[in-house]
């Protein structure tokens, strides 16, 4: 229907808003069909035993393609978010999971970073501390855990949690797509029950203690590809979050620290996930 300010061009402007019409149409049908594939990926997957779908690699793949294709004016933010909802909804559909995020720090960034990369659809529940969100997770089939990365010194070292076997490990760092300005661009880590064989190990998360600290190590950790990511002091020891890149195995990380004059009193694997990504066409 034509409003009266149409008025100038009716044959032109129905006719866009035909092809419109049709290209919704065309793109809701394409996602009823993709939806339909996912009977069979859960047969293949086998998630009904494992309890969770994701795959955290196949997802960072998938998000850096789109960044990479995207042109024309719609905004990369906004592609970037339709396809997360689309394949954090998916992932739900697939086995059904709720995103836990440390408020600690504010709920309103959590938030939006949940629902930017999770969508609606899946729930939300906030908790007032990492160990809170990590209880849940762990007490959870399929569930995922949210943390900001800059938490600073005083939320103590909540990743202590993730340390042992069984304990949940950090899956992914997002945003998947990461440039200055993203909408919801507060860097997260993202926990779940470990990942068998899906999980991706460009870079890998360790907690460590050191009853000495040198700057020399933090040049050690840069020079190797590292970053330190969060540090606080524990009884007299410093207790810190650190990653390497996945080729660099725990002996060799040991011995580099231990040359540099920081041999670590403890050192232990947290996780690990997809080798980080930078687009700056946002
Ligand atoms: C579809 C899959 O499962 C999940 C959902 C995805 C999607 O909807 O595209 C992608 C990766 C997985 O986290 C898959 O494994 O391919």
């Amino acid at each position: 229907m034509s409003s009266p300010n149409d008025e100038a061009a009716p044959v032109d402007l129905d006719a866009l808003r035909a092809e419109i019409d049709r290209l919704d149409r065309e793109m809701h049908e394409r996602l009823m069909q993709r939806s339909a594939i996912i009977e069979r990926l859960i047969a293949v997957k086998k998630t009904s035993q494992s309890g969770s779908a994701f795959r955290p690699g196949r997802e960072a793949a998938m998000m850096k393609a789109l960044a990479e294709r995207h042109s024309g004016l719609l905004p990369l933010d906004t592609v970037e978010s339709i396809w997360r909802v689309i394949i954090g909804t998916f992932t739900y559909v697939q086995a059904p999971y709720t995103v836990h995020a440390d408020i600690s720090a504010g709920d309103g960034p959590m938030r939006d970073s949940a629902r930017f990369h999770f969508g609606f659809t899946v729930p939300y529940q906030p908790h007032p501390d990492a160990r809170a969100v990590i209880a849940a997770v762990a007490g959870g089939r399929g569930d995922l855990g949210i943390f900001r990365l800059d938490q600073g010194a005083s939320a103590g070292d909540w990743w202590n949690g993730l340390i042992g076997p069984d304990r949940p490990k950090v899956i992914a760092r997002l945003p998947f797509i990461e440039r200055d300005d993203h909408p919801a661009g507060t860097p997260i880590f993202v926990i779940s029950k470990p990942l068998a064989d899906a999980a991706m190990r460009d870079v890998v998360l360790y907690a460590a203690r050191f009853e000495r600290w040198r700057s020399e190590a933090a040049g050690a950790i840069a020079g190797a590809g590292g970053e330190i990511v969060c540090t606080t002091g524990v009884a007299g020891q410093l207790s810190m979050l650190f990653s390497v890149p996945g080729d660099l195995d725990i002996q060799a990380l040991t011995d580099l620290l231990t040359q540099a004059g920081a041999a670590p009193a403890e050192i232990a694997e947290i996780g690990s996930h997809a080798a980080r990504y930078r687009s700056d066409r946002g």
